[in-house]
């Protein structure tokens, strides 16, 4: 049979942001949908399929075919390390290859996002997607007894999207041991982190079938379920979309029109699929600013040197990434643990600061000039102003270092394993800034990714004063029962009543932290005054018909992990595709 290359919606990328509105465009008979994949189909492959049933089975599709294993650039605040940098390369995106941890921001911040440009987005309009997404699968009794606890309006029970607890989950009563420790300290315990008020401790659901045992990546939830009824939903695996084409129009000065995607496909044939409404960008935060930089959108600065052509000026593309640091602290313990660990300490800023919060917050606050100023030095010329740059800065701290504050500052996981107490964790919300642009005019090559992590000195202050509380877990009872001695970073390199100003810390971490891979905000949707990308549905400001979906449009980092609020993000926009084709 001949495939078809004219669609009206072309989707670049099936992370669950693409799939998502695949699935929802695709619903309607008459509507035709091409989407293209880098990767292959990971159906059947048992390193993306698999629940691991201990932390150290964790991450089995990591540097294989599904992960595009990219590297940071040299990290200049951190001796110049280069960092691994994952990313999934298949049917299912970046879904493929995660920790499948599903949880999904704090209500504030999403409700902040609409203050950035976003006239409408809050969490009470983001909800609808959110739970009509989830298909919530309850915990059994044994899961209950081991920490798994939640609460019914935090969930959806109906949507395509699995959820549930690992059939795997840690007992011998490590939850209650932790849980009793953290009350012993002042925080909260939290009954579900899925509402929007996510501080506390607790235990997290993840995006899996619980009833079968496996991963519930992009692909099961909206792909999988819907191809074989769907003639009018073509999918092209192992295809890479090279750039965006446009309508020839010389003498327009208004928006450009998209009319398809030029790709290569795996025997090394290029060709045009072409797309007669809308072209839509889901290639996540690395790859669809690298893409309309490829395709002419995006900063002279950086497209001239290349010699690609500025087709829509916008300086701001490939700027404002923001990622998170992660590291671990580890202790032996007596007990040989066995199990899946999904625990996890959510702590806001006043939780991790204490008495010296009123201090570290006016420090930043006098020095938000200072910081806009080092982020601005590391951008390509031309992207964006200080003034702009502090308000960005300044609506961060807000959210964040306000005295009643509850959006969670520090995510710290709890993971027993064997005779060790693994303990990895990071800022949430640095207020550091990287890029990701294209070096080269070959498509096929990545771009260029720099989180420039520890940028600013208050977000490893913020990584310090979150390794001091998890020492201070460590020595409050019942968890103090369960451990014998710290072995990283060990009292020799970090002395035991270090401060989180110690500089030992510091040396620590940026010696020794990597990256946690929840890159956002590199094509961010604001107002265009504040150097937004694209507009509150996700249109590419200045095209006709070109969007981006996917993490790379988040305004700002959030404190849940990226997926949950990717899938419903996504759904939101396709809810005003839908409205505006129904008009
Ligand atoms: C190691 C790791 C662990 C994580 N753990 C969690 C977790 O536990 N919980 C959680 O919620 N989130 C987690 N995340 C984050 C989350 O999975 C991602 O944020 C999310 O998948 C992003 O969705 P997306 O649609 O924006 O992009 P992606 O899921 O990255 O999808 C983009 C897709 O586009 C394709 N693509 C890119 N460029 C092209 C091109 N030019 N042509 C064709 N196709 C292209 C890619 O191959 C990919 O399939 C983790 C991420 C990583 C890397």
């Amino acid at each position: 049979t001949c495939t078809p290359k004219t669609f009206d919606y072309v989707i670049v990328g099936s992370g669950p942001a693409g799939l998502v509105i695949a699935n929802r465009l695709s619903a309607d008979p008459k509507v035709t949908v091409a989407v293209i994949e880098a990767g292959d189909s990971a159906y059947s492959n048992p390193n993306v399929t698999t629940l691991p049933k201990l932390i150290t089975e964790y991450g089995a599709g990591l540097d294989t075919s599904v992960d595009w294993s990219y590297s940071s650039a040299p990290q200049t605040y951190m001796f110049n390390r280069t960092l691994p940098y994952h990313a999934g390369k298949a049917l299912g995106g970046t879904t493929t290859i995660n920790g499948m941890t599903f949880l999904r921001a704090e209500k504030a911040q999403i409700d902040a996002w609409e203050e950035l440009g976003n006239q409408g987005w809050n969490w009470d309009s983001l909800w609808d997607s959110y739970s009509a997404q989830e298909g919530f699968q309850p915990p059994n009794e044994e899961q209950r007894r081991n920490g798994a606890t939640y609460e019914d309006a935090a969930h959806g029970f109906n949507g395509d999207l699995s959820t549930g607890f690992t059939p795997y989950l840690v007992g011998q009563g490590f939850f209650n041991t932790l849980k009793e420790t953290s009350e012993a300290l002042g925080y909260l315990s939290n009954s579900d982190a899925n509402d929007g008020s996510m501080r506390g401790t607790t235990t997290w659901p993840m995006t899996i079938d619980a009833s079968k045992s496996i991963r519930e990546d992009a692909a099961r939830a909206f792909y999988y379920p819907v191809a074989e009824s769907r003639p009018n939903l073509h999918v092209f695996l192992n295809t890479t979309a090279t750039r965006i084409v446009f309508e020839e129009n010389e003498c327009s000065t208004s928006e450009v029109v998209a009319t398809g995607v030029e790709v290569i496909s795996s025997d090394n044939t290029t060709e045009t699929i072409r797309g007669t409404r809308e072209v839509i960008i889901s290639a996540g935060s690395i790859r669809s600013p690298a893409l309309l930089e490829h395709s002419g959108i995006g900063n002279q600065a950086v497209l001239e040197p290349l010699g690609i052509k500025t087709v829509v000026s916008h300086p701001t593309i490939g700027s404002n990434l923001q990622d998170q640091p992660n590291i671990a602290i580890v202790y032996t313990s007596p007990t040989n643990w066995t199990g899946y660990p999904t625990f996890v300490s959510l702590l806001t800023a006043s939780d991790l600061f204490g008495d010296d919060l009123p201090g570290i917050t006016e420090e930043i606050r006098a020095n938000i000039s200072v910081y806009a100023g080092a982020i601005l030095a590391d951008y390509a010329p031309h992207t964006t102003t200080l003034e702009i740059q502090e308000k960005l800065l300044k609506h961060q701290v807000d959210l964040i270092f306000d005295a009643n504050s509850t959006v969670p500052l520090a995510e710290i996981l709890w993971a027993p394993a064997g005779n060790l107490i693994i303990v990895p964790f990071w800022n949430l919300l640095p207020l550091s800034r990287g890029s990701i642009h294209v070096t080269s005019p070959d498509p096929l090559l990545p771009p260029s990714i720099n989180p420039q992590l520890f940028q600013l000195p208050i977000d490893s202050f913020v990584q310090a004063a979150i390794a001091v509380r998890v020492r201070e877990f460590f020595a409050t009872g019942p968890l103090s029962e369960h451990v014998t001695s710290e072995i990283s970073p060990g009292i020799e390199a970090v002395p035991q009543n270090a401060s989180w100003r110690d500089p030992s810390w510091a040396t620590w971490i940026k010696k020794t932290s990597g990256t946690n891979t929840h890159p956002v905000s590199t094509c961010a949707m604001m107002s265009k005054e504040l150097g937004g990308v694209v507009d509150k549905e996700g249109k590419v400001y200045g095209t006709k018909n070109v969007r981006v979906v996917d993490a790379s449009i988040f305004p700002t980092q959030i404190s849940g992990h990226l997926s949950a609020s990717v899938y419903a993000l996504a759904g939101r926009i396709a809810d005003s595709i839908l409205a505006k084709t129904e008009r």
